[in-house]
């Protein structure tokens, strides 16, 4: 199964366009994971068990593993979605970019070591940074487009022929790089208005949407901006708010996190017709 017909399985199955992300932060852990070696194995996995009848899909952010040399508990954290929830996709997010050559080792590291169903790329290095990842047929390739951050509009927004930098991507992608049907584009819940652009020029092509939680992305403009006419076409990430949701009375973290994945599983449904 490709990665684009298993995210859209995943859409109905779960009635959900939320994207769990995990990124595990030491110091914000609960102290009984702080002293564990494999604190952040254990800590995901009790996420993933809390959200993952939520969830279209769940996103590690490979940078939160890499910088604890975690990346034996991020294989086990892969491994344990892969056979205790198969059906739901695993985006890595590694937003790599480099020459052909080393973007096929980077291919290799995300779809092969980790099992991955996608992986985020930077298309500042051109096509043949990115083809190499295409060489996977049945995975998916999530390029940056209208990234999240303010900082984002330094390049972004800068003029390429008449339109933004972001749109040329989104129809350079749309219409020449996505030749396999395996291509999905970020763009920045925290911008709505060149979320809709995005969308009119990419058509049906699936959309990565980080920025509501945390980031306060607002989350009937978000969906109202990227849906698709099927009400679907987004993987809506959110991630701190999620994995350190502050528990009320008598909840711990995971039943904190489950509960705000449902809220935000509903409000983002609310959007959707
Ligand atoms: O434009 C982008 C691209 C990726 N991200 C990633 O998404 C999550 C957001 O985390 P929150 O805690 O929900 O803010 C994180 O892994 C980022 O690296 C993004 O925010 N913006």
């Amino acid at each position: 199964m490709t990665f684009i017909n298993k995210l859209s399985a995943a859409w109905t199955a779960n009635d959900s366009l939320l994207c769990v992300g995990l990124d595990p932060d030491m110091a914000k852990l609960p102290a009984q994971f702080q002293n564990d070696p494999q604190g952040i194995y254990h800590f995901c996995r009790e996420i993933i068990d809390a959200t993952a009848d939520l969830a279209c899909s769940f996103k590690p952010q490979i940078a939160y593993f890499a910088a604890l040399s975690a990346e034996d508990q991020l294989q086990k954290i892969c491994d344990y979605v892969r056979e205790n929830y198969p059906h739901i996709p695993l985006i890595m997010d590694a937003k790599r970019g480099d020459i052909g050559a080393t973007a096929r080792q980077y291919a290799r590291e995300s779809y092969d070591r980790y099992g991955a169903d996608a992986v985020t790329v930077n298309p500042y290095m051109g096509f043949d940074s990115v083809e190499p990842y295409m060489e996977w047929s049945d995975r998916g390739v999530i390029i940056l487009c209208r990234t999240s951050n303010a900082g984002g509009s330094d390049l972004q927004f800068l003029d390429v022929g008449g339109k933004p930098l972001y749109q040329h991507v989104a129809q350079l992608v749309a219409q020449k790089w996505n030749k396999t049907g395996q291509c999905a584009l970020v763009v920045g819940a925290t911008f709505p208005e060149e979320l809709a652009q995005v969308r009119a020029i990419v058509g049906e092509m699936p959309l990565l949407v980080p920025g509501i939680g945390a980031q306060g992305g607002d989350i009937a403009a978000t969906v109202k901006s990227g849906r698709t006419a099927s009400g679907a076409g987004m993987m809506i990430n959110s991630s701190r708010a999620i994995l350190y949701a502050t528990p009320t009375a008598g909840e711990d973290f995971a039943m904190a996190a489950r509960r705000v994945a449902l809220e935000t599983r509903d409000a983002i449904n609310q959007y959707r017709a």
